[in-house]
């Protein structure tokens, strides 16, 4: 179990983490979620000790990190976001310089060597410089590197940071297994990728710890924000009168109308020749256009009254984002057929997708007192 209590680091004036505390248990996937500069870096490296907090208590199963830092240390495998590789080694050269580094007993480091370099994917490349491996590779040598030792925690800052996407799936899928042996802490700021492969997911924005819950709550928290955004074909008071009447609809605002899309125009007829065509060899030759020159034709200059007459006016058109009561099929239903009932064709229903930018825009918008109340709601924490 990894405890931490009332962790605060300050640089300064500033506090990069402020007042955290949080419970760790084991045989999980545990993901630290947060914008860049939230303080999962300053956490993390606190966590393993590479790092000194200003005041609070980090405990690896009840070893002080920095009281005992050595046993505490044995638990735990740490990637950081720039895994210190020695890239004019190979990766099993690597790996045994930090096997000897760990105080692993010489005679198993082969042993320990081979074991992390099967698990973490790296046969064929491990007699390859590590400055010729992919970056995909390199990040299984850093993911290496910690599992050297076996130990419980595995600690990885951002390991998926400036991989191509075939990259980020298989070391998704490698975090996955590890998962299935050790505790394994990841931080991401990638709200698709924690929900993916994380079992419990806490969110740090602004150096605090604003949440704490399985994706699957944070997912329901989200889905209870229903919000959507309609285009209707409708005036704003009729518009209005519409949501007013809905009661699905919690509360609107209406948006900035979008420019007018402007009626089509009838093609105008091709205009006759003004003079018939000179006789053969009189005429003066053309010049040429020349390259990249835009040869413009003069356009009629006056449309017959009778055609601008029946030009259609462009229909009214109104957009509005809607928070909706209640069940959100049911209320999306409910939104639809009232504005079919008014006779106002709805034009667009597009649901505001929850991301990380929306939740982080709910959760720091309350309280502190009230962001605390969250992260230990979720029964998670201990
Ligand atoms: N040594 C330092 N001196 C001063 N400020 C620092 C230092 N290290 C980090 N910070 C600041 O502390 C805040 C938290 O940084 P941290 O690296 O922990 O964030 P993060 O969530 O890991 O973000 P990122 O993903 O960008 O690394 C940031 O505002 C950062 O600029």
């Amino acid at each position: 179990m990894i405890t931490v209590e009332h962790l605060t680091k300050r640089y300064g004036d500033f506090t990069a983490v402020d007042d955290i505390s949080f419970t760790i248990g084991e045989g999980h996937i545990y993901g630290f979620l947060g914008p860049n500069g939230a303080g999962k870096s300053t956490t993390m490296n606190i966590m393993t000790g590479c790092l000194a907090a200003t005041s609070g208590e980090v405990k690896i199963d009840g070893y002080d990190i920095f009281e005992q830092a050595r046993q505490a240390k044995q638990c735990i495998g740490y990637l950081p976001e720039i895994p210190p590789l020695y890239t004019d080694e190979t990766p099993r050269e690597y790996l045994r310089f930090v096997a000897e580094a760990k105080g692993i007993a010489g005679k198993e480091i082969p042993g320990e060597v081979a074991r992390v370099i099967r698990e973490a994917g790296l046969t064929e490349m491990q007699d390859r410089l590590i400055r010729n491996l992919s970056k995909g590779y390199r990040q299984r040598v850093g993911i290496a590197q910690a599992l050297l030792g076996n130990p419980r925690y595995i600690i990885l800052d951002e390991p998926t940071v400036g991989l191509d996407p075939l990259q980020i799936i298989e070391i998704r899928d490698l975090i996955r297994e590890l998962g299935q042996k050790h505790t394994v802490i990841l931080s991401s700021h990638i709200l698709s990728e924690v929900q993916a492969i994380c079992e419990s997911v806490l969110i740090i924005a602004h150096g605090k710890l604003v949440a704490f819950d399985t994706p699957q709550n944070l997912e329901r928290r989200l889905a209870e924000n229903n919000r959507l955004t309609i285009t209707a074909e409708c005036g704003e008071e009729a518009l209005r009168a519409i949501l007013d009447g809905t009661e699905a609809v919690a509360d609107y605002t209406v948006d900035a109308l979008p420019a007018p899309v402007p009626a089509p125009q009838p093609e105008p007829a091709p205009a006759e020749p003004a003079e018939a065509p000179a006789a053969e060899g009189t005429a003066e030759p053309e010049a040429p256009a020349e390259d990249g020159e835009t040869t413009v034709l003069d356009a009629p200059t006056e449309l017959p009254d009778a055609a601008l007459a029946e030009e259609p006016a462009a229909p009214a058109v109104c957009q509005a984002t809607l928070t909706l009561a209640g069940d959100p099929a049911a209320a999306c239903r409910a939104v639809f057929f009232a504005f079919a009932k008014a006779g106002c064709a709805l034009l667009q229903m597009t649901p505001i997708k929850a991301d990380l930018e929306n939740i982080f825009i709910e959760l720091t918008e309350d309280e502190p007192s009230g962001k605390e109340a969250t992260a230990h709601e979720s029964g998670i924490q201990a």
